[in-house]
């Protein structure tokens, strides 16, 4: 048998899930075995998988979440496209078949598909209908502006119903990158970096400056609680524990809520946004992971990973994944084989991520993002979002100082890369 390594980032349910992908897939065939192995958070999947490529050592496959993009495609004797690994399979692989906003983020400019689609999600909006209740709000109607985040906060904890307001997951995804894109505010320039390296971040504009202004403020309060850098892994457990009554969390949160929200119902909605700013809402952009291919590997192995692919994006294997998960059904195929199968009829608001995400055409500003360097820049935004609510910046001085050392970043990986 040929062993497959694949690295992953997948904890918790999530975790599960996807070892018995692994499993199911193994179970089908018995050339080759595919062994998953957790590595940490995304970040730490990534940065392990470069340094144990530089030391000889890489999986087959590793998980990239998809602000690491940039810098994968960029690596170029690394990586092996995932075009041209299926075209020396031999395996039938039709990029159209995915849905276009994942297509759009994973392409090269001519339309290569360069990492494995895998786990597409993007933030909703899931809150406690119990609290809700307690507080006398409506339980069936979730708050859908930021002036309804901040009233119906107030209400949740004056009421006594919960302790805090609400919680985020992901500050640089939820409340600064995808925020951007939903308001149809500018991330970046050249369509926020798709366009070419020589880009630069212009998310200090006066919109999330407004929002960071109230996050901090609302923290201040006690409305809201932040969960921590990086994912922000306070949040769930905020939320778990009827804390937050309300919490911003990617789609794929789900699994997560589903296994541990079982004292109270949980109400999805999707992301607020301030009606005085013109085009908002607009549409959220997808986040989560794909399926990088190491160089390295040997011609069996590649076969081997183009197989464990090909089974990957199958509409049933993607479809049970989807509703296992929330992650988006990244396929149109599994999309409407969930809808045949009566999926979201049974769910109320497992579809809040598609209509979300396709909400409206996207523009340049909604599409996505890539620069170089975006994993150190996440920490940036990180490092700054923690020193606003210190007190020892204001918004604007914040996000600039994201902004001027992010483009920084920016513009060492130009040097490295281009
Ligand atoms: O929690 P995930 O897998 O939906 O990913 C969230 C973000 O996109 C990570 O960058």
């Amino acid at each position: 048998q040929t062993q497959i390594d694949w690295w992953h980032a997948m904890g918790g349910e999530l975790g599960e899930k996807t070892e018995a992908l692994a499993t199911a897939f193994n179970a089908t065939q018995s050339e080759f075995v595919v062994v998953p192995s957790y590595r940490g958070s995304y970040a730490e999947t990534m940065t392990g998988a470069i340094a144990a490529f530089r030391a000889g050592e890489q999986p087959d496959i590793v998980q990239v979440f998809e602000v690491g993009t940039g810098t994968m495609m960029a690596a170029e004797g690394a990586i092996v496209p995932v075009y041209q690994l299926m075209a020396n399979a031999g395996v039938d692989f039709d990029p159209s078949a995915f849905l276009p906003a994942v297509v759009g983020y994973y392409t090269d400019p001519e339309g290569n598909m360069l990492s494995m689609p895998f786990n597409s999600s993007t933030p909703i909006l899931y809150y406690n209908r119990n609290v809700f209740e307690a507080a006398g709000l409506d339980p069936n109607t979730p708050p859908t502006t930021w002036a309804e985040v901040e009233a119906f906060s107030r209400q949740i904890v004056s009421s006594g119903a919960a302790p805090c307001g609400f919680t985020s997951r992901w500050v640089s995804w939820a409340q600064l990158e995808n925020f951007s894109a939903w308001h149809n505010q500018q991330i970046g320039t050249l369509q926020n970096g798709f366009g070419g390296l020589e880009t630069e971040l212009t998310f200090n504009g006066p919109v999330q400056v407004r929002h960071w202004e109230n996050l901090a403020r609302w923290e201040d309060e006690g409305l809201y609680r932040y969960a921590g850098p990086g994912g922000g892994n306070d949040a769930g457990p905020s939320f778990y524990s009827q804390t937050c009554g309300i919490m911003m969390e990617s789609s794929a949160g789900r699994a997560g809520v589903m296994a541990n929200a079982t004292d109270f119902e949980v109400g999805f909605g999707m992301l607020p946004y301030y009606d005085d700013v013109p085009g908002a809402p607009q549409n959220s952009i997808i986040g989560g992971a794909t399926l990088w291919v190491l160089a390295g590997g040997s011609e069996e192995e590649q076969r081997g990973v183009a197989e464990f692919f090909n089974f990957l994006s199958s509409p049933e294997v993607q479809a049970q994944w989807h509703q296992d998960t929330g992650y988006l059904p990244i396929t149109q195929a599994a999309y409407e084989l969930s809808q045949a199968q009566g999926y979201y009829e049974a769910n109320p608001g497992a579809d809040t991520s598609i209509r979300q995400m396709t909400l409206n055409p996207p523009t340049d500003n909604s599409r996505g993002l890539r620069f170089g360097n975006y994993v150190q820049i996440r920490t940036v935004i990180d490092e700054e979002f923690e020193r606003l609510l210190s007190g020892a910046v204001d918004a604007q001085g914040a996000l600039d100082a994201v902004v001027e050392r992010g483009n920084a970043l920016i513009r060492d990986f130009e040097d490295a890369n281009g």
